[in-house]
């Protein structure tokens, strides 16, 4: 073999199926298709629907719920190609894992090096709002807010945000201790989080002026789509059912439907929730404000009591998702370094709590430094791109396996394929295209890195060897 085919034949290697399981972690198969929704779910509400929405609203107007829409529809169609990948590799994971079964180990790196990026950064960003809503808190009950200087990112008026470091050490410090949360605790926070949001709806609702939602293009179909690829950020999380596929019941038959219920209940609640915002509160009002949410209810309704409930339903929204989710980054690192594609200290456990502790340590900092120095729509439309292009790759994926795979067995399939792939594919990229050019350059400043460091170190050190059929 030459150089170069040897280079090829490792790049597309694939890891045989069967590895993918591991039957020495007895996990208990406990969870059916609800609680499954309730991961996605718990995940998936957070920053989005509290913070950026206040700053979607002045690009789109009152089609700002037309937003909501779009960014949903973009994201069931990617939902529906997770679903089959999720029901046709048995075994727990996410969009690293099922591609590196299928389509080779360069696809299975650029999806890895992506969801790194996803996690990572949106932990920043819901670390930000997480820190507008304490503010907000701090403001409703004591009359006090923490000075800009410290509470904003440079070019902002600030120096440093203190409140958003805050909440990622905290987490990185209740993982250290070895807390994984529990399913209980999570369906808890994800009654806290929609019930508070369903109190929204009704008390904003009892503000609606028709007036406000007219005209409902003020800013014509450029802006909805502009609306839209903003809150796109809103919906990221819904797959994070797959990452327990090996604590359910029937993963196979459950992990598509729990990936598909929590999404439609998702944007159900959503556009609600925008409906009753721009409903209440006139659209040219939300711009330079902060905890959105809970300035429509201040701003609007009596009762001073409805913003400081809401407040605190958005501050234990934040914290769950900033749990969960740094949770999941030192996960995904941690099987990437198991395979051999990052140093091997990333999956290092300590003896005492079996935590990945320098691997936590190292992206709690990496995380809290974005979370003190950059903005939050900055933060948003980087997580934005990064995950677009991931689930890109699984529409495509999808395609590609119904004709190389064609006998594996589905449980679900995506009707009409390739159709439905191919235009889910579209909704990605275009929604890719309405982003803003910095969040480019800093998109394809992390693949090149990610390259870099592939080709530099990764393609060699990979555990996989390269064996005559792959
Ligand atoms: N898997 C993730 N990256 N989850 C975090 C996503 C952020 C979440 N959608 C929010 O609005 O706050």
């Amino acid at each position: 073999m030459s150089n170069q085919q040897r280079i090829g034949a490792r790049v597309l290697r694939r890891k045989p199926i069967d590895q993918l399981t591991h039957p020495g972690s007895e996990l208990k198969r406990t969870m059916g298709v609800g609680h499954l929704t309730m991961i996605s779910i718990g995940a998936t509400l957070g920053s989005g629907i509290f913070v950026v929405l206040g700053e979607a609203v002045p690009l789109a107007g009152p089609a700002i719920v037309l937003s909501f829409a779009l960014a949903g529809i973009t994201a069931l169609f990617s939902a529906l190609s997770y679903a089959e990948l999720a029901g046709l590799i048995p075994a727990s994971g996410s969009s690293y894992s099922y591609t590196y079964a299928t389509l080779g180990e360069i696809v299975a790196w650029v999806c890895g090096w992506c969801l790194v990026l996803e996690y990572g950064v949106s932990v920043a960003a819901v670390a930000v709002g997480w820190g507008q809503y304490v503010n907000e808190l701090l403001h409703l009950v004591v009359g006090l807010r923490i000075p800009d200087v410290l509470s904003q990112p440079p070019g902002e008026g600030g120096i440093v945000n203190v409140p958003a470091v805050l909440v990622v050490v905290i987490a990185m410090l209740v993982l250290l201790g070895g807390s994984k949360g529990s399913a209980r605790t999570n369906t808890i926070l994800v009654w806290v989080k929609v019930g508070s949001l369903l109190m929204f709806c009704a008390v904003a609702f009892t503000a609606l002026k028709a007036g406000n939602l007219q005209p409902l293009f003020p800013l014509g179909l450029a802006g909805l789509s502009a609306g839209a690829a903003t809150l796109f950020f809103s919906y990221i999380g819904f797959d994070a059912a797959s990452t327990a596929g090996e604590e359910a019941e029937n993963p196979q038959r459950d992990l598509p439907r729990a990936i598909i219920i929590s999404l439609v209940v998702i944007t159900a609640l959503y556009c609600a929730v925008a409906l009753a915002a721009v409903g209440a509160m006139p659209w040219q009002t939300f711009e330079g404000k902060e905890a959105a949410l809970s300035r429509v209810l201040t701003d609007n309704v009596d009762g001073a009591i409805w913003p400081i409930l809401l407040s605190i339903g958005a501050v234990v929204a934040t914290t769950s998702v900033v749990l969960t989710v740094l949770y999941g980054q030192t996960r995904i690192l941690y099987a990437m370094s198991r395979d051999g594609l990052v140093p091997s200290i990333f999956a290092k456990l300590s003896p005492r709590t079996g935590v990945p502790f320098v691997n936590t340590v190292v992206v709690g900092l990496f995380i809290a430094v974005l979370a003190a120095l950059v903005p939050l729509g900055s933060l948003a439309d980087v997580t934005s791109i990064g995950t677009l292009f991931a689930f890109g790759l699984v529409n495509i994926a999808v395609v590609v396996l119904r004709r190389t795979e064609p006998d594996r067995k589905r449980t679900f399939r995506v009707p009409f394929s390739p159709v439905t792939p191919l235009v889910g594919l579209g909704f990605c990229v275009y929604m890719m295209f309405s982003l803003e050019l910095d969040a480019w350059i800093a998109f394809l400043a992390w693949m090149a890195l990610g390259f870099a460091v592939y080709f530099g170190y990764s393609v060699r050190k990979a555990r996989l060897e390269v064996s005559g059929d792959q």
